[in-house]
């Protein structure tokens, strides 16, 4: 008989998917050939998001190590949801009878099984196949302890986040106002929050949670989880996990790569607002006014608004989009860059300095693994906590504040000009002189994060005990009654 397995189920936006898919892979290989990998692909909602997914498993399936794919039958699609993290709480919901079937189906024992952080309605599949159950957590520790504590913080809320006064207890974080509650559940009235709050408590069920974090990097919030003032489970921090295409590099470097050759060393902001963000026209030319004032070096990845129902953002027209004379007034000292950048090869090229980034986790701890202090740009999802954990519990980053203002009956928030102009001022301050403290906190946490992963390092020393955990549990439970 094959050998036991641990089965993964990740979710498909690619900054889930290839967190839990290198998780996996770390385990696979701290496991040392005592178990292979399985990887049960849900069919992605949307062709972009299949044909990204796709795109990955071609890729890891080269790779040589012993991960298997299978994929999962289509469902259909729920209806009505108010957002995307109700749509796709929902979604895995209808896929419970085929996660079952699947992995009872599947040839080796199984030694574990291993689901994304939204996909906590088949952990069921495992119970009732009497299998140990983990949840992979992609993001940070603190949105965790902020999950696990949402049943109790309903009591206390009246409407939600946004009508509250005075401070968040996060555990483990300095108090949180309000404005930096993740805008996917500032409302307790919305689907949204009953959602994270149905997560947080089954989180509970699993044998543990892995978190793509380390001591290092949230000591306070892992001591915080775990002082038994509350249910929590096992956590297992074992980040950062960052994923890094193994594959041959081209033979010539991109062309952002190439600009970057040319600048002086950390010398160039570089921005860029993950797999799904983008700025409003509006956003734009103000962005492009405080740039251009700065002064400083940049390398601006632009994307325009998605089109024809798809979330994903379209490759932008920088010539509609940016203010006229911006290229000419820049050129030489600046590069707009339409459509998906190599981002981990920009963020550890030397002539990086800076990161205005949307906040979210990878793009975080990407920037913190090449010593790179951030401008915080949060724009949906949990990124206003992870913005406030980077700016005010970490010391990496320096904070871009919006201004409300009144647009007819609304309120429209922008951040203006002037403050981008001052922000990038501060990120880019030289080391020494005028240094900027998030830079040298940076370098720090970045030479942390390193020796966390390497062998003695705290977070090395916590995969190899979850794997040492999994192989026990399968000694256990294919052990002859
Ligand atoms: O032009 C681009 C844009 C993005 N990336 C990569 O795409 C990933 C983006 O991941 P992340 O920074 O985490 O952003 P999202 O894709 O927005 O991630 C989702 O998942 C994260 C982990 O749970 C959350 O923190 C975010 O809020 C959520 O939006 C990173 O590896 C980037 O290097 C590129 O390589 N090139």
């Amino acid at each position: 008989m094959a050998g036991p397995t641990i089965v993964l189920l990740p979710a498909w936006g690619s900054g889930h998917f290839m967190s839990a898919l290198e998780a996996g892979k770390r385990l696979l290989v701290a496991g040392g050939g005592a178990v292979s990998l399985t990887v049960l692909v849900m069919q992605a909602p949307t062709e972009i998001e299949a044909s990204v997914v796709e795109a990955h498993v071609r890729r890891e399936a080269a790779s040589g190590l012993d991960v298997t794919f299978r994929r999962l039958p289509a469902v259909e699609h729920p209806t009505g949801c108010e957002a995307t993290e109700e749509f796709m709480s929902r979604y895995v919901e209808r896929h419970a009878h085929h996660v079952k079937a699947a992995i009872a189906g599947l040839a080796s024992p199984v030694a574990a099984v291993v689901v994304d952080l939204f996909f906590t309605p088949l952990l069921d599949a495992a119970h009732e196949l009497s299998l140990p159950a983990y949840v992979y957590f992609a993001s940070t520790t603190a949105f965790l302890a902020l999950m696990l504590r949402l049943p109790e913080l309903r009591d206390d809320l009246t409407v939600g986040f946004d009508g509250m006064e005075g401070t968040v207890d996060v555990p483990g974080l300095p108090p949180v106002p309000p404005s930096y509650m993740p805008v996917c559940l500032v409302s307790k009235t919305v689907k949204n929050y009953d959602w994270f709050e149905y997560h947080g408590r089954r989180f509970t069920e699993a044998k543990g949670i892995i978190v793509n974090s380390s001591v290092e990097l949230e000591g306070a919030v892992l001591a915080a989880i775990a002082d038994g003032r509350r249910p929590a489970p096992a956590i297992h921090a074992i980040g950062p996990v960052i994923w890094f295409d193994a594959t041959p590099p081209p033979e010539q470097p991109h062309e952002c790569v190439r600009w970057l050759d040319a600048q002086p060393a950390a010398s160039v902001v570089f921005l860029c607002f993950g797999s799904i963000g983008f700025l409003d026209a509006a956003q734009v030319r103000e962005l492009a006014a405080g740039l251009e004032r700065s002064g400083h070096r940049f390398l601006w990845v632009l994307r325009g608004a998605p089109a024809g129902g798809v979330r994903y953002p379209t490759d932008a027209d920088p010539g509609e989009l940016l203010p006229e004379g911006f290229l000419e007034a820049t050129a030489g000292r600046g590069m707009v860059w339409p459509r998906w950048a190599p981002q981990k090869d920009i963020l550890g090229h030397a002539a990086v300095g800076g990161f205005v980034t949307h906040c979210g986790w990878n793009s975080v701890l990407e920037s913190l693994w090449f010593g790179v202090p951030m401008a915080t740009w949060p724009l949906y999802g949990e990124q206003h906590l992870n913005a406030f954990e980077a700016v005010a519990s970490m010391g990496v980053a320096v904070e871009l504040r919006r201004t409300t203002a009144k647009d007819g009956d609304a309120a429209r928030s922008l951040v203006e000009a002037a403050e981008v102009e001052r922000a990038v001022r501060r990120l880019m301050a030289p080391q020494g002189g005028g240094s900027s403290e998030a830079r040298e906190k940076a370098a720090e946490v970045s030479a942390a994060c390193r020796k966390a992963v390497e062998e003695g390092g705290s977070s090395h020393a916590a995969l190899q005990r979850l794997v040492r955990e999994i192989v026990r549990l399968v000694a256990g439970h294919t052990r002859p009654e």
